[in-house]
Parts: structure tokens; C-alpha cells; sequence
């Protein structure tokens, strides 16, 4: 479903990524970590052309989205983001966030956008928050809004930032469980996330990233119990 071949990213000087190799099967959920500044969010936001890769090609399904002249904004209704800090529409209601893309970029009725979003909103518990406004919700009912929009517009992937890094502890579970309820339906899933119980419980795989390049790229169970570098032991120590 995705598949990076190959792949660097610099910024300036900075070479950030470094020969990423990585397939993510259909329907596999996996998670990517690593140290602070590893290049984590780079990886993933380069699986949307939020950032082009300086080399590389990168593959979902078997379209080349790095090639010249591709369609950016199809590419990006097929795959959905959450990011750390949900970026909700702030002037619109929920129902008019979670509507906004599917009516105007895919086209849907009103109607079917509308039924969708609700059928949303009562998937993440929040159906009765369709005509609040952001600034009135919690952390993680935002997130759980965003969630919801990025699922509004049927993406075959998605792709979540530390989704849960911006929020109170308390909030944290809420939207893990949603997210987790997602895992396995169906969808591809990549996640940066520095919860650890989750990847090793939730994700198919898990890819450590130590420096800009792949360290492990392994199950959860051989990741967390027999890592094979000295790397992501050491990582393992600081953060169980
Ligand atoms: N747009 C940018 N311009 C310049 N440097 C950037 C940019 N985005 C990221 N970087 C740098 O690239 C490196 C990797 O950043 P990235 O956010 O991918 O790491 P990360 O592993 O996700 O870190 P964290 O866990 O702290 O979020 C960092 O040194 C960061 O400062």
C-alpha cells in the first residue's frame, strides 16, 4: 500500500533522512519511533508530500506520488493526517469541519456528507457536539473530531502524528482507544507515537529510527523483548 524506496530528506545541510526503505502492506498498523529529532515526523509527512523527499521515491498503491506533475490533492484524499495539534477549522462548528472537505474537494451531497459525519461523530462518542465549536471542546475530544474529518473523506491510509503528545494525561486514553479501534478494520495505518504500550499492543510492526535511518523494522514482541541494536536498547531503557 506504501511503499519508500530508498528515500533522503535534507533540510539546508541537515540530512535528516537517510536510504528509508519501508513497505506497509494493506491493512498493517505500524509505528514508528525513535528518539527526539530521529526524523520521525519527517518519514510520515513525506507519505503525503508534505514534504518531498530530496531522493527517493515513494509509492501508495502503484502510483509514484514523488513523480513530476502528480496530483497532489488526490493523493492526499486517500490518505488522512492527524496531526499533534488537531488543526480544527476554529470558526466552524464540528458538523461544518467534519463536512468542509468531503462536499468541497471530493464532491459529496451535502446529504451523504452530513450522514457520513454523524455516523462519524457517533463512532468517536461525540455526536452530540455537532454545532460546538472547537474552542469549546476538550484536547482529546478535538483529536477525536479530527480523527473523525480525516475518516469523513474514506481514506485508505492514515496517518497520525503523535496524536496524543499535545494532551492531558487523562485525555490520552480516549483517544488512543478510538484510534485503536480503527487498527485492524481494514485501513493502513502509520503512527508516530511515543507511547510504547500502545505500539507493542496495537501496531503489526514497529520501525525504530536512530538517526535519520531504519535501526529495526521488526514485530512489537522482538522489538521490546530482544531488540538486535545496542541503539534501540538503549532507547528501550530511558522510556520503560
Ligand atoms: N521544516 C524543517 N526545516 C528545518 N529543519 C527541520 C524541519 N522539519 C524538521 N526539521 C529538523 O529535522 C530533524 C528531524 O525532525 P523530526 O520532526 O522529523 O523528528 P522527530 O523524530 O519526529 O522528533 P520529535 O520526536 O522530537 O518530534 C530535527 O533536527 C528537526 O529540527
Amino acid at each position: 500500500m506504501i511503499r519508500v524506496e530508498n528515500v533522503y530528506k535534507s533540510f539546508g545541510k541537515l540530512e535528516v533522512l537517510k536510504e528509508i526503505n519501508l513497505n506497509i502492506s494493506k491493512g498493517e498498523v505500524v509505528s514508528i519511533i525513535g528518539p527526539s529529532g530521529s526524523g520521525k515526523s519527517t518519514l510520515l509527512r513525506c507519505m503525503n508530500l508534505l514534504e518531498v523527499p530530496t531522493k527517493g521515491k515513494i509509492f501508495i498503491k502503484d502510483d509514484e506520488i514523488t513523480a513530476p506533475n502528480v496530483d497532489i490533492m488526490k493523493i492526499r484524499q486517500n490518505v488522512g493526517m492527524v496531526f499533534q495539534h488537531f488543526n480544527l477549522f476554529p470558526h466552524m462548528t464540528v458538523i461544518e469541519n467534519m463536512t468542509f472537505a468531503p462536499t468541497k474537494v471530493k464532491k459529496m451531497s451535502y446529504d451523504e456528507a452530513y450522514k457520513k459525519s454523524m455516523a462519524l461523530l457517533e463512532q468517536v462518542g461525540l455526536k452530540d457536539k455537532e454545532n460546538v465549536y472547537p474552542g469549546k471542546l476538550s484536547g482529546g475530544q478535538k483529536q477525536r473530531v479530527a480523527i473523525a474529518r480525516a475518516l469523513a473523506m474514506e481514506p485508505e491510509i492514515m496517518l497520525f502524528d503523535e496524536p496524543t503528545s499535545a494532551l492531558d494525561p487523562e485525555m490520552i486514553k480516549e483517544v488512543l482507544t478510538v484510534i485503536q479501534d480503527l487498527a485492524h478494520t481494514g485501513i493502513t495505518m502509520a503512527l508516530v507515537t511515543h507511547e510504547m504500550g500502545f505500539a507493542r499492543n496495537v501496531c503489526d510492526r514497529i520501525c525504530f529510527l536512530d538517526e535519520g535511518r531504519i535501526v529495526e523494522d521488526t514485530t512489537p514482541e522482538v522489538f521490546f523483548e530482544s531488540p538486535k541494536s545496542d541503539r534501540a536498547r538503549e532507547f528501550l531503557d530511558k522510556v520503560l
